[in-house]
């Protein structure tokens, strides 16, 4: 069975811990936290307020005794951008894949993120989002975008008012894909508004407004098991892989868009005739 372990043990990685060791298609081995966190050393079970579950968590500078002694196949890792990038280059290092859904890098830590992964030939899925309902909103707003030329697109994002990134990553990750799918030319960046109160799980909305009518697609997460769900879809999907990849490749959405308009050639529209 997969081993997982979790680095990063706040309010994502710990319920994405609860929903895993509720599961039974993964081993979840160990946790890893900050250098000063009171966590380390004590059971991921009785940490996230669980029985003992013989799960070791471990502070972020004893990462290698960490992998030796539990042996992870992968990370989800769902700490801060600075921690994800210091640790995910030992963590490659040491030939284990990692689910990066932490959010905040700046352009030039994606970009350093994705040369460490190419340099040490390892395997990543980074998700700004993990959750395959915005990975599919992704998709149907890049359609919309391409349909309805000429309208104004903005994006609004809201979260719990303990979010440490503004704009959210899901937010960035949208707005660079709007901006990419409009002609060469007329390209310009897509405002993202942001909203922080109270206990938002997470919610996305990206508006299409022409001057006569709009059109509004967008994606809430109820609940952290939301971010659960997809961590394992993302691990499952990572685990016997390398290269770098996104959601929507563990979902395979290109295949799905190929087929819809394969099937749709296949049956041509009907025409009916006057009698
Ligand atoms: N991709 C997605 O779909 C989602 C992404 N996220 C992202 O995940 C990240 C975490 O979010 P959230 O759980 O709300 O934030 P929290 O602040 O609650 O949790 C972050 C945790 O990381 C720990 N941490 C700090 N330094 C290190 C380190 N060096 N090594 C390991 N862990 C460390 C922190 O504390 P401690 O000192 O106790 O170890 C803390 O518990 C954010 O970037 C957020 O945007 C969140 C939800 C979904
Ligand atoms: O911090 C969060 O909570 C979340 N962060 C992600 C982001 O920055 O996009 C995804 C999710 O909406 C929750």
């Amino acid at each position: 069975m997969m081993k997982v372990c979790i680095s990063g043990l706040g309010r994502a990685g710990s319920q994405i811990a609860k929903y895993l060791l509720a599961c039974d298609r993964v081993d979840l081995v160990s946790g890893i936290c900050s250098p000063t966190s009171t966590k380390a050393g004590r059971d991921l079970g009785e940490i996230i307020g669980c029985r003992a579950a013989g799960v070791p968590v471990y502070p972020s500078d004893r990462i290698e005794s960490c992998i030796f002694n539990t042996r992870p196949d992968l990370i989800l890792d769902f700490s801060n951008a600075a921690a994800a990038l210091k640790n995910a280059e030992t963590f490659f290092s040491l030939n284990v894949r990692v689910v990066m859904g932490t959010t905040g890098f700046s352009k030039a830590e994606e970009a350093e993120l994705y040369a460490l992964a190419d340099r040490f030939g390892a395997g990543l899925i980074y998700a700004p989002n993990i959750t395959r309902g915005v990975s599919t909103m992704m998709l149907l707003t890049e359609l919309a975008s391409r349909i309805l030329t000429g309208y104004d697109v903005e994006i609004i994002e809201m979260h719990h008012k303990r979010k440490v990134d503004i704009p959210s990553g899901t937010a960035s990750k949208l707005a660079d894909r709007l901006r990419e799918s409009l002609p060469v030319g007329e390209r310009h960046d897509v405002p993202v508004s942001s909203v922080r109160a109270g206990g938002i799980v997470g919610c996305h909305k990206v508006m299409l407004v022409g001057e006569n009518d709009m059109i509004e697609i967008s994606h809430q997460s109820f609940s952290r098991n939301a971010f659960a769900e997809g961590a394992l879809f993302a691990a499952e999907f990572i685990q016997d892989k390398t290269g770098i990849f996104e959601m929507k490749d563990a979902m395979n959405l290109d295949g799905i868009l190929m087929d819809y308009l394969n099937q749709s050639s296949d049956n041509p529209p009907r025409r009916f005739a006057l009698v």
